[in-house]
Formats: structure tokens, C-alpha cells, sequence
């Protein structure tokens, strides 16, 4: 596949950017529950239509909706499928030689602690200190989440990026798969589905 001229592989620009340490542009931090538009249309596609297989007035969801609080990445331009779009930044840790060093943290900051192997080891970027980067604040969405979480070797070092699964529009919440874990948003959702069989 030809690359259109002057832009650069999602790779080498997911090189220059972990380089930098520099969040790209096209994006906006929002509170979800401030943009009940958005989050509506997507509780409405992955519950209602998808497990209900009706609209969101009918099912009672709309208390949950509402609910959920917190903040969000949100597209402001158009994506294209494979390209970079943020690194999940934070400290790099070795867990089998720093085990003794590992942060303890309450539960809300343990979710910041994201696990993988590389080479054999098994690593973590603990992204829980506020630093204003993008990355840590995208959300969760296991259904039809619009990226996923790649392993970027730059310099021998790994770099956690979230590349596009599919073309994303402005306007659209940036999410990936957390992975399958007890997230404990994930049952609240499935409680109040079946409630509303
Ligand atoms: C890595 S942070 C994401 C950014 C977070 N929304 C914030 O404002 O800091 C993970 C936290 O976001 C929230 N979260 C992520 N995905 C969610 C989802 N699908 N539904 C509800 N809350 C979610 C949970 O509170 C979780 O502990």
C-alpha cells in the first residue's frame, strides 16, 4: 500500500512522538458527563441496539448515562485506519527486578497500571502520576472500541501506542480494550442491562 505523500508511516511517527514525549494534535480532553450527546450515541449503539435491540427511552439506562463522570479523548479531525494517535505514557517498570519498588495504589489509580510483556519480561507503564498526556485518559470500550494497544519498539525501548482499528470522525471518543479483567464499569453496565429484560 502506497502512503500518501508527506505523511509519515504510523510507526515512524509513533517514534517521533514517544522521542519528543509530546502528545500530537487533533484531540480534545472532554468530561463525558458534560457531553451527554456523544456518550449517549455510544451507550446507545454498544447496549440498546446491539444486547436490547431498542432505543435508550425504553431501557432505563439513561440514570447510568448520565452518571458516569470523568474525562474522555475525543477526536476533533478524521483518522484513518493504522494511524498513531496517542502513546500511553508513564514510568516503565520491570515488575521481576523491582517488585519491592512497585507504587501501592488505590484501587482508582491501580487502573493506570498497564501490564504487558516484552521480550520475555514482563513490564508496566505506570501512568498514574497526572502529567498531562493523553494516553492515560482514554477510556475503555470492549465492544467497538476504535483502537488497540501496540507495542512500538524505539531504540530498543518499548512505547505503548493506541493505533486506529478504523477510520475515526471528529467528534468520536478515542477507546480501546482494556483487556478481560472485572472492570467494574463493565458489570455495572451488565446489571442494569439485565434489569432491564
Ligand atoms: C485510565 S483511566 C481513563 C481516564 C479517566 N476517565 C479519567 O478521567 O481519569 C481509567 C478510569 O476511567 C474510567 N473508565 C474507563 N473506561 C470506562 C468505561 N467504559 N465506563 C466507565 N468508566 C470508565 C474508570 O473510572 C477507570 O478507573
Amino acid at each position: 500500500m502506497k502512503l500518501r505523500r508527506g505523511k509519515a508511516s504510523p510507526k515512524k511517527e509513533a517514534a517521533d512522538f514517544t522521542a519528543t514525549g509530546k502528545d500530537k494534535d487533533g484531540f480534545d480532553v472532554k468530561y463525558i458527563s458534560s457531553d451527554k450527546v456523544t456518550f449517549i450515541k455510544n451507550i446507545e449503539n454498544e447496549y440498546t441496539k446491539l444486547v436490547l435491540g431498542v432505543g435508550l427511552e425504553n431501557t432505563g439506562l439513561t440514570d447510568f448515562v448520565l452518571s458516569r463522570s470523568g474525562r474522555g479523548v475525543f477526536s476533533c479531525v478524521h483518522f484513518n485506519k493504522g494511524d498513531f494517535l496517542v502513546e500511553y505514557r508513564g514510568q516503565l517498570i520491570n515488575i521481576l527486578f523491582v517488585c519491592d519498588h512497585i507504587p501501592v495504589y488505590h484501587d482508582a489509580l491501580k487502573v493506570f497500571m498497564f501490564e504487558f510483556c516484552f521480550n520475555g519480561k514482563l513490564l508496566c507503564v505506570d501512568a498514574a502520576r497526572e502529567d498531562g498526556s493523553l494516553g492515560r485518559l482514554v477510556n475503555d470500550d470492549h465492544i467497538n472500541p476504535n483502537s488497540n494497544m501496540k507495542i512500538i519498539t524505539v531504540k530498543g525501548k518499548p512505547h505503548l501506542c493506541l493505533i486506529a482499528t478504523r477510520s475515526i470522525n471528529p467528534g468520536e471518543e478515542i477507546t480501546y480494550n482494556y483487556g478481560d479483567s472485572e472492570w467494574p464499569w463493565r458489570s455495572k453496565v451488565l446489571k442494569m442491562t439485565l434489569h432491564c429484560y
